[in-house]
């Protein structure tokens, strides 16, 4: 069934193609290192602060081609992908675990997704994943609200034939000044057990402060009754690398909205991060991450400050363009 959706959805991105911006050639490499506050490994730098704007040194993933979506991969072409985790929601600002519960963002975490949109507005996105959770569906809406572009974000229902049918378009212009939003469950945040709802701090409390510590940042151990990051990871992963990594071979550019633990799973995949060293690693709510993906591997490129950071664009000849363009466009 799940298998079934996501295929539909997949053809329903490649029907709805828009824009064939190919990037080139890197101009620069830039080789400063953003140190987080809580993570001192090197491989993490950068995304556990992830409001430092600077790039960090990566050793790029090697990924294979696409056997299973039998796109070819286009040798001169990089796509953008940003993964950004949704804004403070009204159980982060309760201190309450959330999990899978469906809790909406505060007027903060408004405010947070809206900043980060400004801070992508100059960035191609093509197609957004988000999970089926509210707060990073309110995320990915607003951040859109601020690219320059002004495209219009449109969720895909492909729920049921008669959803998919019943959310047509039938004007091909209207389609291109469009932009597909997929909604996945293999994206939502780590099922959280029986912590759902509980107080963080209580929880520590009554339960000792390494224990929840455990809980909530070990690879392989489960909450009770509830999914461990390795747990997470075999869905939002495999999601990733089924329907995600074929649009970015593809030469599209892709915009995540997801969660705290769902981004660390694929982060730790991109970064081949270890089951220690992903325990450091900590996103903060709203702040955009940046890697390319060119010739099969990630580069990361850290958290574009502002809309013209020049660090994000003096990377690509063609990421500057893109923003040329835009400017073009809106004189
Ligand atoms: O589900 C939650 O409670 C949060 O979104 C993430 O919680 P964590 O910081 O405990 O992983």
């Amino acid at each position: 069934m799940a298998a079934s959706t996501s295929q539909h959805a997949l053809s329903s991105i490649k029907f709805w193609s828009t824009s064939n911006f190919s990037l080139e050639k890197p101009t620069c490499h830039v080789h400063s290192v953003s140190v987080g506050r809580r993570c001192p490994s090197a491989r993490s730098l950068g995304l556990v602060c992830a409001s430092n704007s600077q790039s960090s040194v990566v050793e790029p993933v090697q990924l294979p081609g696409s056997p299973k979506s039998g796109i070819t991969p286009k040798k001169s072409s990089e796509s953008a992908l940003i993964l950004i985790r949704h804004g403070e929601s009204l159980w982060n600002e309760k201190n309450l675990f959330t999990g899978c519960v469906d809790v909406p963002l505060t007027p903060k975490g408004v405010e947070e997704a809206i900043e980060a949109g400004k801070r992508i507005c100059n960035i191609p996105v093509d197609v957004i994943y988000t999970s089926s959770l509210i707060r990073a569906q309110m995320t990915a809406m607003l951040a859109m609200m601020q690219h320059r572009r002004k495209k219009v974000p449109i969720i895909v229902h492909n729920e049921s034939e008669q959803a998919h049918k019943w959310s047509q378009i039938y004007s091909e212009e209207t389609k291109k000044q469009s932009i597909p939003v997929i909604t996945a469950w293999q994206l939502n945040e780590r099922m959280y057990g029986e912590l759902q709802g509980l107080n963080k701090q209580e929880t520590a409390d009554r339960f000792g402060k390494e224990q929840v510590h455990e809980w909530r940042r070990s690879y392989d151990i489960p909450p009770p009754n509830g999914e461990s990051l390795e747990m997470c990871a075999e869905r939002a992963v495999a999601y990733f690398k089924d329907q995600i990594i074929p649009q970015l071979v593809a030469g599209k550019h892709v915009m995540i909205a997801a969660h705290g633990n769902s981004l660390r799973s694929i982060i730790m995949h991109l970064d081949k991060l270890t089951s220690q060293e992903v325990i450091s690693l900590e996103l903060s709510t709203g702040i955009p991450m940046l890697y390319i993906f060119k010739e099969g591997k990630f580069i990361r490129r850290g958290s574009p400050a502002g809309p013209s950071e020049a660090g994000v664009y003096a990377y690509t000849k063609n990421l500057a363009q893109y923003r040329q363009k835009l400017d073009g466009m809106i004189q």
